[in-house]
C-alpha cells in the first residue's frame, strides 16, 4: 500500500523511482527498467528540491518512504470523444462494430445532444481524467448539422473552468466530404474562431471528394495559423490509403502546422510497398501518429460467430522506427465506439503494453503517455524539478510488470502539491438522465 500523503507540504517523498528521463539530473545509477530514485521535497504547490535518494535529508519536514515505489508525471491523452462518452446505457451499439457505432451515435446525438447533456457528460469526463492523472487532453468534436452550434460553447465553457488543471484542446469531427459544403465550413470555422483551440479535423477515408475536401482544410488551417488533426482509415481495408494522400498533400504545400492523425490502422494491412511508402510519406511530413489500441481492439476484425484474428491496431513499430513521432490516447469511453474504458492513461498504457508489444525495453515506449502527445499537441510541460508544480502519480509498484501487472486504482494523484479527488461515481450519470 502506498503510504499516506501529508493534507499540506512540506513533506518529503523519499526514495521514489522516478524515470531517468524525468530526471532533472544524471549520473545516479539507473535500474533495469530505466528508474533512478530520488527524494522529492514539496513544498506548498512546488517541488522546493529533487536530489538523489538519501540526500535530501530534511529533519524538519515530515518524512513518507516511499521505499522504491514508481512516481509518474502525469499523462498527456490526444484523442479522446468527451462529448461521445457514456451514452451506452442510452444507446448501445447492436453490432459491436464501426458502422453500428456510427449509426448508434447518430441517433443518439439527434435525439440527445443538448447543450446541458454534453456538458454533464463531458464535466464527469474531465474529472475521471483528473482523479486517473490526466493533465492535457484532446477531444474531438462531433461538428455535424445543429450540433456543431450546441458543443463549441459548452467545451469552451469546459476548457475555461478547467484551466490549470487539465490542459483542454478540441478538433471539430465530420466526414471529409462535408470540407465542400460551404455552409457546414462557413458553420465551422465561426465555432473555431470564437470558441477553438486551433486545431481542424475530419474523418479521412477513399472518397472521390477526399483530395478536394483535404485541399479546403489545408488551405483554412493556413490562412488561420491551425493546427490539422484528423481520423485517418480506422479500416481494415487495405485499400483504405489517405495517410499518405494526407502526407504528400503536406509535403506539397509545405503546411506549416502541426499534423496528427489518428488510427490509421489499414497501415498495418498494406501490402509491403503501399506500406513502406505511407511510411515514409509520413516521416518526411512530419506527420504524427497516435494508436487508439483498446478501441482499435474492440471494432476491428469484428464479424457476428468469428473469433478476431487482427488486433486492429496501426503500424506504430515501423512508424516509430522510421522517425515518425509516435503516441497511444484513450478514444472514446463507454459509447458505441468503445464500450469501456475510463480515460485512465495508465490502462491505456497497460493495454497499450499488451496489444502494441509497447515493451523489451518499457522505457523507449514511455513518452507515447506524456511527452509524444504533449509534442504533437503544441503543449510545454512542466517536469518534476526544483520550482515546478508538485505534479505526480504515485503507484505502489516498483517496476514495469509490477506497473502493467495491476490497474492501481489505489494510485495516488497529486496535482499541485495535494491528493486529487476520486473518480465520480457512476450514479451521478443516472442523475444526469444520461441513463434510461
Ligand atoms: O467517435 C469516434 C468517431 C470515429 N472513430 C472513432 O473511433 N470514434
Amino acid at each position: 500500500m502506498i503510504p499516506a500523503i501529508p493534507d499540506s507540504g512540506p513533506f518529503l517523498l523519499a526514495g521514489a523511482r522516478l524515470l531517468a528521463g524525468h530526471c532533472p539530473f544524471r549520473g545516479e545509477p539507473v535500474d533495469r527498467d530505466g528508474f533512478v530514485l530520488v527524494d522529492l521535497l514539496i513544498d506548498g504547490e512546488r517541488f522546493a528540491a529533487v536530489a538523489p535518494a538519501g540526500t535530501a535529508a530534511h529533519p524538519d519536514v515530515r518524512r513518507v518512504d516511499l521505499a522504491g515505489r514508481i512516481a509518474l508525471e502525469t499523462f498527456v491523452d490526444a484523442h479522446t470523444h468527451l462529448d461521445k462518452a457514456h451514452i451506452w446505457r442510452r444507446t448501445h451499439n447492436p453490432t459491436g462494430d464501426f458502422w453500428g457505432a456510427l449509426d448508434a451515435v447518430t441517433r443518439d446525438r439527434e435525439a440527445h445532444w443538448t447543450a446541458q447533456d454534453v456538458a454533464a457528460r463531458m464535466d464527469f469526463c474531465l474529472r475521471t481524467a483528473y482523479a486517473h492523472g490526466s493533465a492535457a487532453i484532446r477531444t474531438h468534436i462531433d461538428s455535424v448539422g445543429p450540433q456543431t452550434r450546441i458543443s463549441w460553447p459548452v467545451l469552451a465553457e469546459a476548457r475555461e473552468r478547467w484551466k490549470g488543471r487539465i490542459a483542454l484542446q478540441a478538433a471539430p469531427l465530420f466526414k471529409i466530404e462535408s470540407a465542400l459544403d460551404a455552409a457546414h465550413m462557413g458553420h465551422v470555422e465561426a465555432m473555431l474562431d470564437a470558441y477553438g483551440t486551433g486545431v481542424l479535423g475530419a474523418v479521412t477515408y477513399m472518397v472521390p471528394e477526399l483530395g478536394d475536401g483535404l485541399a479546403v482544410l489545408f488551405a483554412l488551417a493556413e490562412r488561420k495559423g491551425w493546427d490539422l488533426d484528423f481520423h485517418v482509415d480506422e479500416s481494415a481495408d487495405p485499400e483504405a490509403r489517405s495517410l499518405r494522400v494526407i502526407a504528400d498533400m503536406a509535403l506539397a504545400r509545405r503546411f506549416p502546422g502541426r499534423i496528427l492523425a489518428g488510427h490509421c490502422c489499414s497501415l498495418s494491412v498494406q501490402d509491403e510497398d503501399e506500406h513502406k511508402r505511407a511510411i515514409e510519406a509520413a516521416a518526411r511530413a512530419n506527420v504524427s501518429v497516435v494508436s487508439l489500441p483498446m478501441c482499435n481492439l474492440f471494432l476491428q476484425d469484428r464479424h457476428a460467430g468469428r473469433t478476431p484474428r487482427w488486433r486492429g491496431v496501426t503500424a506504430l513499430h515501423e512508424l516509430s522506427d522510421a522517425g515518425v513521432e509516435v503516441m497511444i490516447a484513450s478514444d472514446n469511453v463507454r459509447d458505441p465506439f468503445y464500450a469501456y474504458g475510463d480515460l485512465d492513461m495508465l490502462e491505456v498504457w497497460r493495454e497499450g503494453v499488451r496489444i502494441l508489444h509497447l515493451d523489451y525495453p518499457f522505457a523507449r515506449w514511455a513518452p507515447v503517455v506524456r511527452e509524444a502527445p504533449a509534442r504533437a499537441m503544441g503543449l510545454a510541460l512542466d517536469g518534476v524539478r526544483a520550482g515546478a508544480p508538485a505534479d505526480l502519480v504515485l503507484t505502489d509498484a516498483r517496476d514495469f510488470t509490477q506497473l502493467f501487472a495491476r490497474p492501481h486504482a489505489d494510485r495516488i494523484v497529486l496535482r499541485a502539491g495535494k491528493r486529487a479527488p476520486p473518480p465520480p461515481d457512476y450514479a451521478e450519470l443516472e442523475a444526469l438522465g444520461t441513463v434510461p
